[in-house]
């Protein structure tokens, strides 16, 4: 299963956090986020972590252009949208980062969100569900339905993501059974600040089900 761990904001807690387990390190280019990096930062801290991890840059409605020259510089592996791209966006993308993954994010309200969603099945790699939050967009710590989603069966790869912690992480995975889940505030001490302690009970948690 894949692990992703997201607001990854130094190359040290990057090395650590990849150590233990992480098979994916996000990081956040959403300027209003409080666990944004710049260009500079990013193309300092991403290119080292790509050696120990998938890394993923996640993004919310920028242009086809920016994104591209922000995987160039930094060497990403995968890109997230994390706003509301068209599948013609996602396409266009497609187009201009052939070897890059591409995983469309959707913020689940209703049912019929869920089927939203998969009418990307076809253009992108993966998809992320995340929780909805009238104030931001993603990294609010607020959980999905879990028994909403247990229908939900997209012919292509899907992480879970919206406030999974340590605590809550078997239940979720005791009703689901996605092919990734991705964490951000719920191993933190603070936006951006990743708490170890907290990563290092999450993979514990998981033990049983990574064999
Ligand atoms: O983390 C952020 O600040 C963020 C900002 C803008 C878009 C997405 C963001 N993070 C994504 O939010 C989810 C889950 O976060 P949480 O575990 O509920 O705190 C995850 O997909 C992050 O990539």
């Amino acid at each position: 299963m894949r692990i992703k761990i997201c607001g990854i904001t130094t190359i040290e807690q990057g090395i650590e956090i990849a150590q233990m387990g992480a098979t994916d390190l996000g990081f956040i280019c959403v300027p209003s986020s409080p666990r944004y990096l710049n260009l500079t930062q990013l193309a300092a801290i991403v290119p080292p972590l790509t050696e120990v991890a998938n890394t993923v840059g996640v993004f919310a409605d920028f242009s086809v252009a920016t994104i591209a020259h922000v995987v160039a510089l930094t060497s990403l592996d995968t890109v997230q949208l994390h706003g509301t791209e068209s599948i013609e966006f996602c396409q266009e993308l497609r187009q201009a980062l052939p070897e890059t993954e591409i995983i469309k994010v959707w913020r689940i309200r209703t049912n019929s969100d869920l089927e939203l969603i998969q009418t990307y099945n076809h253009v992108v790699d993966g998809l992320l569900l995340d929780a909805y939050h009238p104030d931001a967009l993603g990294g609010t710590g607020q959980t999905l339905d879990w028994q909403q989603l247990s229908d939900f069966a997209p012919p292509i790869p899907w992480l879970l993501a919206g406030g999974l912690t340590p605590d809550n992480i078997d239940t979720a995975l005791s009703q689901l059974h996605p092919d990734g889940i991705d964490l951000s505030s719920g191993v933190e001490v603070s936006p951006g600040r990743k708490n170890l302690d907290l990563v290092d009970r999450l993979f514990a948690n998981l033990q049983s089900r990574l064999g």
